[in-house]
């Protein structure tokens, strides 16, 4: 074990370029710069002592080989910031100081301080040995191609280190592309990309392709339609809204299988929701407020993916893949009817749990949930619950995702179908894919346009049609709720840390259950506990709060009540609800 140890610390630090450096403005000073593959180390040799700065790869976003703009007598290894940088420009503008051949190496960090903030670091070395610039621009280019390659987490191997700088020379292959809500939050998506965002990606040198969302569901009809392979990425810039659109846009897709292998999910928050951006920084320990843009900037640039778990959402009227969250009664209630306080910004929240709490409601119906220890039930297994699940020819479409669970009768979902006909207390009700195109053709004006698919895994539990038992498998608690959350982040939004165990990809569904009788005052301070993640642990109302980790739910409410339902925030019809987790479905950036 120490062996391997040794052998780690050991291939970490082997040198992999060396260049001494020195510092005109201050006499007799030298700096030793190396290279490892843990980190950027800025050696300073004076006549007394030593003194070594080590650069983390994980802190270098980038760097770029430029050429100066006017003559320049200095020699720099050292950080500066912004507002003293050099005049330089790239090597193919036409406003170059001829007669300075050096080439300068610009390399961008975001270093964590003593206050657990990160600060933007430039360290700029300039290559000068040889008399013709392109010689020194060789020299710059292999630094700058090693250490983009060790960025990537790519290995690189001493052995052709001279040849990096001609035959290896870098070529970014990423492209990205952005999809930004102009009207998400405050109205400040466009602004914190510009001024917050894309400075970095020039720095680590990334192209993309923005969109502005010009309507609701712009997004949604964007990522469904478009060659997306085109791209490497796609980054939302918004609230948790924008990201849902994309996401469902995904599953629209017949290729959706391949999307969401290849095309990583990268966040931006800039909405008034934030709660995937908040839980990723959170799992990352990265730090989010004041700054939540940094975090998010850095993921995007890092090449750093993790699998994400989505929950497959069945309600009677459509199928919905959600990342964060699905609620019914008093958070919901807040989230949604706070909406017309939306000039308060985050105050609306709280002024409006004081006057639910004020006029307090609760809900009637049934939770029925399947709890995480739970094995997964063997696709094979034959499934005996009472469920017309139609006919072969009505899958033809997806035979190939068919290999397991329920045959796939959310292929004949249409994305914004309102039809309650899909679900019938009594006898389960499916309508055949023909039967579907034919009322598309009605209700689209008979013009032929098919409104969208949903695609996606087959699920695994019975349709929301097909009547429960309170099993060995699945539990029920029947009677009247406060609220009921499904959440699967460890926060919900900027300051609500709803599953402080939670990860990206626990496979887990966080059921969050308040059933009615606790008092106001106790639902004061299960409300102020939120914000800390204190809910999950307050033994003060034992038996009316429960926080507990589950693989699927359905939501059963009385019929003749109203109310608020919610998925990922976005409110979707109000009736029977369902979702099940499908583990590291789709994949995220990460820092
Ligand atoms: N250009 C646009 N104009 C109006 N609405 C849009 C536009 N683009 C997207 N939307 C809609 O705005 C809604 C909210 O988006 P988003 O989540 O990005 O912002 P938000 O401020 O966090 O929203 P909310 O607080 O309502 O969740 C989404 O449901 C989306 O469909």
């Amino acid at each position: 074990m120490d062996i391997q140890r040794d052998e780690h610390n050991q291939n970490l630090n082997q040198i992999l370029l060396e260049e001494t450096f020195y510092v005109l403005t201050k006499k007799n000073c030298i700096f030793k710069v190396r290279l490892t593959r843990r980190g950027l180390h800025l050696i300073k040799e004076t006549d007394q002592n030593l003194k070594e700065q080590v650069i983390p790869i994980r802190d270098i976003v980038g760097c770029r080989c430029l050429r100066s703009k006017k003559q320049s007598k200095r020699c720099v290894c050292q950080s500066i910031s912004r507002s003293n940088s050099l005049e330089v420009v790239e090597d193919t503008s036409g406003d170059l100081d001829l007669n300075d051949t050096s080439a300068y190496l610009y390399i961008y960090a975001y270093l964590f301080q003593e206050n657990k903030k990160r600060e933007r670091t430039i360290v700029t070395l300039r290559f000068r040995s040889f008399d013709k610039f392109e010689d020194n621009n060789r020299e710059a280019q292999r630094w700058r191609t090693i250490i983009k390659k060790l960025i990537k987490g790519e290995s690189v191997s001493t052995g052709n280190i001279a040849e990096f700088a001609t035959s290896h020379r870098h070529k970014e292959t990423r492209k990205l592309l952005v999809l930004c809500n102009p009207k998400s939050g405050a109205g400040r998506a466009k602004d914190i990309f510009r001024d917050k965002v894309i400075p970095v990606l020039e720095e680590a040198e990334i192209p993309f392709d923005l969109h502005l969302t010009k309507h609701a569901n712009y997004a949604r009809e964007f990522v469904r339609t478009s060659n997306l392979f085109q791209w490497t990425g796609i980054i939302t810039v918004g609230g948790d809204g924008i990201l849902y659109e994309v996401l469902n846009g995904l599953f629209e897709r017949s290729d959706w299988s391949e999307v969401v292998r290849t095309l990583p999910l990268g966040i931006v928050p800039g909405g008034s929701g934030n709660g995937l951006a908040r839980s990723i920084a959170h799992y990352y320990g990265e730090p989010y407020l004041p700054s939540p843009t940094l975090p998010a900037a850095l993921c995007i640039v890092r090449n750093h993916c993790a699998p994400m778990d989505l929950v497959r959402i069945e309600t009677t009227s459509q199928i919905i893949f959600s990342f964060l969250s699905v609620g019914w009664g008093l958070l919901s209630d807040i989230d949604i009817e706070s909406e017309k306080l939306r000039i308060l910004g985050g105050q609306r929240f709280t002024l409006w749990s004081i006057a639910r709490l004020i006029g307090l409601r609760s809900y009637g119906g049934k939770l029925w949930y399947l709890p995480a220890d739970q094995p997964a039930r063997d696709p094979k297994e034959n499934v005996t619950y009472s469920c017309n699940i139609g006919s072969n020819t009505d899958l033809a479409i997806d035979s190939n995702l068919e290999a397991k669970g329920r045959p796939r009768v959310d292929s004949w979902y249409s994305a914004n179908s309102k039809r309650s006909a899909y679900f019938s207390a009594t006898a389960s009700s499916y309508q055949s894919a023909a039967e579907e195109a034919a009322d598309s053709r009605e209700t689209n004006g008979g013009d032929g346009a098919e409104k969208p698919r949903t695609y996606g895994p087959a699920s695994q539990i019975p349709a929301l049609t097909a009547s429960l038992s309170d099993s060995d498998e699945w539990r029920c608690l029947a009677g009247r709720f406060v609220l009921v959350h499904a959440g699967y982040q460890s926060h919900l939004g900027g300051d609500f840390l709803f599953a402080p165990d939670a990860t990206l990809n626990d496979g887990r569904i966080w059921l969050l259950v308040v059933r009615a009788g606790a008092s106001r005052a106790q639902l004061l301070q299960f409300l102020l506990g939120l914000s800390s993640g204190a809910h999950a642990t307050t033994k003060t109302f034992e038996g009316l709060v429960q926080l507990m980790p589950v693989r699927a739910f359905r939501i059963e409410p009385d019929a003749g009540e109203d109310g608020c339902m919610t998925v990922d925030g976005e409110l979707v019809d109000y009736g029977p609800i369902q979702g099940e987790v499908f583990p590291s479905l789709c994949r995220v950036m990460v820092p």
